[in-house]
């Protein structure tokens, strides 16, 4: 390993987030949080940072930008390594490998006691006899459920499938483990279901500092007809997913991927010029999401710049850059 190169776990790790093997914002940003703490122990290992507490804190922040680079929308993903990072204190490379390894561990925890503590709030908003719908696959949003399945509640589910990627499918299986009966339906057909639903319940990967959710395409499109029948939506969101930036004007980076992940393999030719655009997510306005749950418990959208400003003052730092 020279001073900068990531070790093959942040190697790995990156790969997997690029490629979807490891999705969702919450699993993102504990997979980076761990990937850290495997660099820091392999950078304590290394000819070259060994011995040198700013080589080891240079390789440190290589390896923070080889992860922030792999995905652009969840806000989770650089919330993780900014929680590290800021962490990593000490005059010795043994100092400061146990800095990172720590700050990596209480950030995993303080992410599964997050996902509960929300879990709590949103299933409070869930009547015995509800039947929610949902859109992708939010583990933030499963916790919801599962608490009100937990608190002695009978819920049901329909779950949209969500194209392209279908991790509705994900959604599906976990919720049958859970014994909640559940209703699969192409994406086209939410509206047609809402009438039968009392709660919509999607995840996110940011929330900007007006209110404005950004998940999975079609969480706004869901958003508006459900307001338009009446149904309530609520996003389980945990605080890692505040986006700091939007504090000071910045937008949120939509990512757009491949088309092969809508056409059929070995269509292209025969398809010819047609364009294919595949944004992965959308911006929900605040006007049409109902409430932000959170472990703080939850607010309404148009107030959760309050809770950012708290947690994270007036911007965001970058400890990844080059000094
Ligand atoms: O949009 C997605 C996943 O998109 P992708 O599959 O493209 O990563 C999820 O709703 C959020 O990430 C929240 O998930 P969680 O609540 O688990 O953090």
């Amino acid at each position: 390993m020279t001073d900068t190169e990531p070790s093959p776990a942040v190697r790995e790790t990156a790969e997997s987030i690029a490629t979807m093997e490891i999705r969702g914002a919450a699993t993102i940003a504990s997979a980076a949080a761990e990937a850290l703490a495997d660099q820091a122990a392999a950078a304590a290992e290394a000819d070259a940072t060994a011995s040198d507490p700013e080589a080891f804190r240079a390789s440190m922040r290589a390896a923070a930008r080889t992860l922030r680079e792999t995905r652009p929308t969840a806000v989770s993903l650089p919330n993780a390594l900014r929680y590290v990072l800021q962490r990593m204190e000490g005059d010795s490379v043994d100092r400061l490998r146990r800095s990172v390894v720590d700050a990596s561990e209480a950030f995993v925890d303080q992410l599964d006691r997050a996902q509960e503590d929300l879990g709590q709030v949103g299933a409070n908003r869930l009547a015995d006899g509800d039947t929610v719908m949902t859109h992708c696959h939010s583990t933030d949003a499963l916790a919801c459920i599962e608490a009100a399945v937990e608190q002695g509640k009978s819920i049901s589910a329909v779950v949209k499938e969500t194209r392209p990627r279908q991790q509705g499918h994900i959604t599906a299986e976990a919720l049958r483990d859970m014994g909640v009966p559940v209703t699969l339906i192409v994406d086209s057909a939410a509206r047609r279901y809402l009438d039968e639903v009392d709660h919509v319940v999607v995840g996110a990967d940011s929330i900007a500092a007006d209110g404005g959710v950004i998940n999975k395409i079609g969480t706004s499109g869901l958003a508006v007809n459900a307001r338009e029948r009446g149904v309530p939506i609520m996003t389980a969101a945990q605080t890692i997913k505040l986006h700091p930036e939007t504090l000071t004007g910045h937008t949120v980076e939509i990512e757009m991927r491949s088309e092969e992940e809508v056409i059929e393999p070995g269509t292209r030719e025969a398809i010819g010029e047609i364009t294919v655009e595949n944004p992965a997510f959308d911006v929900t306005p605040p006007r049409y999401m109902d409430a932000i749950v959170t472990e703080h418990g939850q607010f309404p959208p148009e107030s959760i710049v309050t809770l950012m400003r708290e947690l994270f003052g007036e911007g965001a730092a970058e400890p990844w850059a080059e000094p």
